[in-house]
């Protein structure tokens, strides 16, 4: 099987999302919702806790059904049972039989996807082979650390050569050599001309593997686009100036901050502000919240990433005129 099936046709849509309604009961989950990914593509799902990631994931793999909308996967509807064939998904739980080998967990897996003894014998040396899972396919899964399971997982999802690949959160519980070599074999395969749906936590690992990134709010994705362009739109070359403080600020600290332009992250301790920042005000502020019992403990400057972009959009979200 060729690495390369899907090249000559890079660019077309894999997964088309066209005005997709999801609700539970009276909770209306996704609002006509628009996403499209083409071949090659790593399209990065972003959005805080509960925004509906999971549940996209599972109206496109035909698992939750649409109040109203159309989702198709190279150009078939996924209403058709067919069309899910073009699909692998790789969910956040680890899934796999803890006492079988690699190579046992792919044959079963590759015996599920209806796949004969012959075919699953070249399927899972493709799937081994894209996902660096040679040299192992021989142990029991059980021994393997998380960044190893996934790797199962991934192999597992990709027997049938599917043309979009989900991902739920992969690199949740993973250490930081691991989940490098995961962003690489995630790039092979896309390289190769899958397109891949990653929905994920992790803004470093967006902004380093993602072509695109879309943020998931209020049911609807917007903004989306490339993270670097996303990011400058919204910042317009600014810097960020982090401040850290020792102690929460009070009621007066948190006024003197407003004042300046910092507004408080996720941590009460650190506040932030785009944009030039005067030297003066700064050594006027630090000597303010000194006096008011929470000194500064650093000033950070550095170039907005989608971190920062992420906390502007709920500071947005949560303004006035929302
Ligand atoms: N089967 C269901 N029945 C009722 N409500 C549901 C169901 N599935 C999800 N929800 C609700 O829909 C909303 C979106 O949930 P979802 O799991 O899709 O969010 P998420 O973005 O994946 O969150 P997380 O990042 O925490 O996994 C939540 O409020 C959740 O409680």
């Amino acid at each position: 099987m060729s690495a390369n099936r899907f090249a000559a046709d890079r660019g077309e849509a894999v997964l088309e999302v066209d005005r997709l309604d999801v609700r539970f009961g009276k909770r209306h989950v996704l609002r006509h919702l628009e996403l499209e990914i083409g071949r090659s593509e790593v399209f990065g799902l972003l959005g805080p806790n509960g925004a509906g990631k999971t549940t996209l994931i599972r109206a496109i793999c035909g698992r939750v059904r649409p109040a109203s909308g159309d989702i198709r996967i190279v150009g078939q509807s996924n209403r058709d049972r067919h069309t899910l064939h073009h699909i692998g998904l790789v969910p956040q739980e680890i899934a796999l039989y803890m006492h079988l080998t690699a190579r046992e967990n792919l044959d079963v897996f590759g015996a599920l996807s209806g796949l004969s003894r012959s075919e699953r014998r070249q399927a899972i040396a493709w799937a081994a082979h894209a996902t660096r899972l040679d040299e192992r396919l021989e142990e029991r899964v059980d021994i393997f650390s998380g960044g190893w399971k996934r790797r199962v997982n991934i192999a597992a999802a990709i027997l049938h050569q599917p043309d979009l690949l989900i991902l739920d959160e992969p690199t949740v519980g993973v250490d930081v050599d691991a989940r490098n070599e995961l962003h690489e074999v995630i790039r092979d395969l896309s390289a190769g001309g899958m397109a891949v749906l990653l929905a994920t936590h992790d803004l470093d690992q967006a902004e380093a593997l993602c072509s695109r990134v879309g943020f998931l709010r209020g049911g609807v994705i917007g903004p989306q686009g490339a993270p670097r362009h996303l990011i400058d739109l919204a910042f317009q070359g600014g810097k960020e100036v982090m401040l850290e403080l020792r102690r929460p600020p009070e009621a007066e600290g948190r006024a003197a901050l407003a004042e300046a332009g910092f507004m408080p992250s996720h941590n009460t301790t650190i506040w932030t502000t785009l944009g030039m920042v005067i030297d003066e005000t700064l050594t006027g502020l630090s000597a303010r919240l000194e006096s008011l019992g929470s000194p500064v403990r650093e000033i950070r400057v550095r170039e907005p990433g989608l971190d920062s972009l992420f906390l502007h959009l709920a500071r947005n979200e949560a303004g006035p005129d929302r």
